[in-house]
Parts: C-alpha cells; sequence; structure tokens
C-alpha cells in the first residue's frame, strides 16, 4: 500500500497533542494523508461531534484509520464507537496499541491529553502506523462476531422499518 490516509481529531482538551501528533503523521513516510476533523485552536465543538465526524469518514473509505484526542481518550472512543462498523479504542501503552490493531483490527487510536505524556503518546502513534492487521489470522473470526452483530441490528431495523435493501 502507499501509506495510511488518517484523519485526527479532537476537541479542546485534545488540541495540543491533536495537533502535535498531526505534525508526526504529516511528516511520516508510512502515511499518505492526513485530515484534521477539529478542533481548531479556539474550538469548542464537543468531543462526540468531532469523533463520529471522523468515524464516519472511517467507515465511509475516506480515511483508513483516526487518531482521536480528548481529556482521556474515552468519550472519543464511545463516540466514534456509536458509528457501524467501527473499532475504536483507548490506549496508553505498547502492547494494547500493537493488540488494538493485530487482535481487534481497531481503525480508531484514542489518546487522553490528560494521562498520557506527550512524548508516550508520540511514540506509541508512530508504532501504530507499523501494524496491519492479518484477515487469515485467528484473530479474524472473533473480529467477525462483531460484524456479524452489527448486520443482525442492520437487518432487523430494516425488518422493523419495511425498507427491503
Ligand atoms: O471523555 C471526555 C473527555 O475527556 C473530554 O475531553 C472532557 O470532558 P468533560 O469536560 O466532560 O470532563
Amino acid at each position: 500500500m502507499s501509506g495510511w490516509k488518517i484523519v485526527v481529531g479532537s476537541d479542546d482538551a485534545g488540541f495540543d497533542y491533536k495537533e502535535a501528533l498531526k505534525k508526526d503523521l504529516e511528516n511520516s513516510d508510512l502515511v499518505e494523508s492526513v485530515v484534521d476533523a477539529g478542533v481548531d485552536a479556539s474550538g469548542h465543538t464537543p468531543y462526540p461531534t468531532i469523533a463520529i465526524a471522523a468515524a464516519e469518514m472511517v467507515a465511509r473509505g475516506e480515511a483508513d484509520r483516526a487518531l482521536l484526542v480528548c481529556g482521556t481518550g474515552l468519550g472519543v472512543a464511545i463516540s466514534a464507537n456509536k458509528v457501524p462498523g467501527i473499532r475504536a479504542v483507548t490506549a496508553h501503552d505498547p502492547f494494547s496499541v500493537q493488540r488494538a490493531v493485530l487482535s481487534n483490527n481497531a481503525q480508531v487510536l484514542c489518546f487522553g491529553q490528560r494521562v498520557v505524556g506527550l512524548e508516550l503518546a508520540r511514540m506509541l502513534a508512530g508504532q501504530w502506523l507499523t501494524y496491519t492487521f492479518d484477515e487469515s489470522s485467528a484473530s479474524a473470526e472473533k473480529v467477525a462476531v462483531l460484524t456479524d452483530y452489527e448486520k443482525r441490528v442492520d437487518a432487523s431495523a430494516d425488518q422493523a422499518t419495511g425498507s427491503s435493501c
């Protein structure tokens, strides 16, 4: 592949880290493009708005991955996980970041600016870029349980509304 297409986003509590991580991503050979879903320096958009917008970009295939920051990394993860097809995690240690991709095929990584040091966050984001989920791994059938569940929920919603497609 030519490089990751990444969308970054944060609320005001994660803005400084989002800016620093965005710069790192823009300078990485492993990254093809970086889109910034906000906020800007004076922005006060609530974290769910930003996280959902970024996760929707991933769900639509406009980005491969999202890197999201709020105060704890929890709110952006909860929000991104509301978007069908998205697996978002908060991870502040190297093993969890690695397994988020290799075990869970998570497309969204979330950090808490009030939780993790900036240099550790930068290092973790750099490592995150080196991992790719192996669709032939034993983990794939476990992740498929999630996608199958989402399909079933979708199908029952369609049935309830009488939609046929
Ligand atoms: O998860 C939420 C985030 O940490 C957010 O940045 C801060 O939210 P709060 O102001 O409601 O604590």
